[in-house]
């Protein structure tokens, strides 16, 4: 029996005006122990989110990612997959969890494939994630952690930057009950936009590459975190999340919907966190997180 331990944290896509573009990383983990039993069959037991929720077979996420990792790199299909999934990112509240569980799903797959295993280089993991996730700007900073710029080519192929944010870039989020798969948030989205929203955005998301990791003063995160292309279409499918950044921008705190929400996430300053308390309902989770600066990490268990 071959035994991996890969841990991947959670991502917060656009931004605000960085549609499908940018990505930050997140110190929220989901942990998964993948083995190859040698005995046939699939066995997941799930701890935590999505636990009595997700498949726990052939059409668990990690294993379809696994499945199609073997394929692409050529790799005869092993008998037996045993899988400990202990998660923390919550699921369709737009932190990235399909991302993170295809993402940990070709990692171990990587790592337990030996000489192919060897060969499949980090590219070949980022284009097979971004291929079966779709969402490059969360895919990019599940691997590499840190503040990412995503973009995709002529031919298809996904691309990133890594950025260091600044360190005072303490993120919080705040998190519904309410799911709402990415899916149906897209499905919102309009097939064009007004070209002064476009030229609007367009100088907004260089805005926040320059406020995240040079000046992150509130003034300018405020403006920086402007969006006009996805968050008002998205507005009637989670209100409350539409009327919590409206509050919390109102109050002086640079607040966006995370990726396709319902999630709202929020770049206080010391001097204004504690002003998202008091404009959150009951129903919501404040989390205070951190940039996760590493991204996906993967370790053989020593043997006893
Ligand atoms: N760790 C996981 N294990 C199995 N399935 C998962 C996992 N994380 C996410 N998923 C699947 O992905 C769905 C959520 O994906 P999506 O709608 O893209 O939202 P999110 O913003 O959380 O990525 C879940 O309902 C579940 O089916
Ligand atoms: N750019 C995508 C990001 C989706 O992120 P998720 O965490 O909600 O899956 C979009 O806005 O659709």
């Amino acid at each position: 029996m071959t035994t991996v331990e890969i841990r991947v944290p959670a991502t917060s896509a656009n931004l605000g005006p960085g549609f499908d573009a940018l990505g930050l990383a997140l110190t929220l983990h989901d942990e998964v122990e993948a083995t190859l039993t040698g005995e046939r069959g699939v066995q997941v037991t799930v701890e935590g989110e999505g636990q009595g929720e997700v498949d726990l077979g052939e059409g668990h996420l990690i294993v379809r990612a696994m499945r199609a990792t073997f394929d692409r790199m050529g790799v005869a299909q092993p008998e037996g997959v045993r899988l400990r999934c202990r998660n923390r990112i919550p699921h369709a509240r737009g932190l990235g969890s399909s991302s993170a569980a295809v993402c940990a799903g070709i990692l171990a797959a990587r790592a337990l494939s030996g000489d192919a295993g060897a060969a499949f280089s980090d590219d070949a993991v980022f284009a097979l994630a971004t291929e079966m996730e779709g969402h490059p700007d969360n895919v990019a900073p599940c691997l590499s952690g840190g503040l990412v710029v995503a973009w995709t080519d002529h031919l298809g192929a996904p691309h990133m930057v890594k950025l260091v944010p600044d360190q005072r870039i303490h993120p919080v989020a705040v998190v519904p009950s309410a799911r709402l798969a990415t899916e149906t948030a897209r499905g919102l989205l309009p097939k064009d936009v007004p070209h002064k929203d476009a030229a609007f955005n367009a100088g907004r998301a260089a805005l926040l590459i320059a406020a995240l990791t040079l000046r992150p003063e509130p003034e300018l995160l405020l403006a920086a975190t402007e969006d006009r292309l996805h968050q008002p279409y998205r507005a009637p499918a989670m209100r409350g999340s539409a009327d919590l950044v409206e509050r919390l921008r109102a109050v002086g705190v640079p607040a966006v919907v995370s990726g396709a929400g319902p999630t709202v996430l929020a770049f206080p300053s010391p001097d204004t966190q504690d002003l998202i308390a008091p404009e959150v309902g009951n129903d919501w989770h404040i989390q205070q997180m951190d940039v996760d600066q590493v991204g996906a990490t993967v370790r053989f268990p020593e043997t006893r």
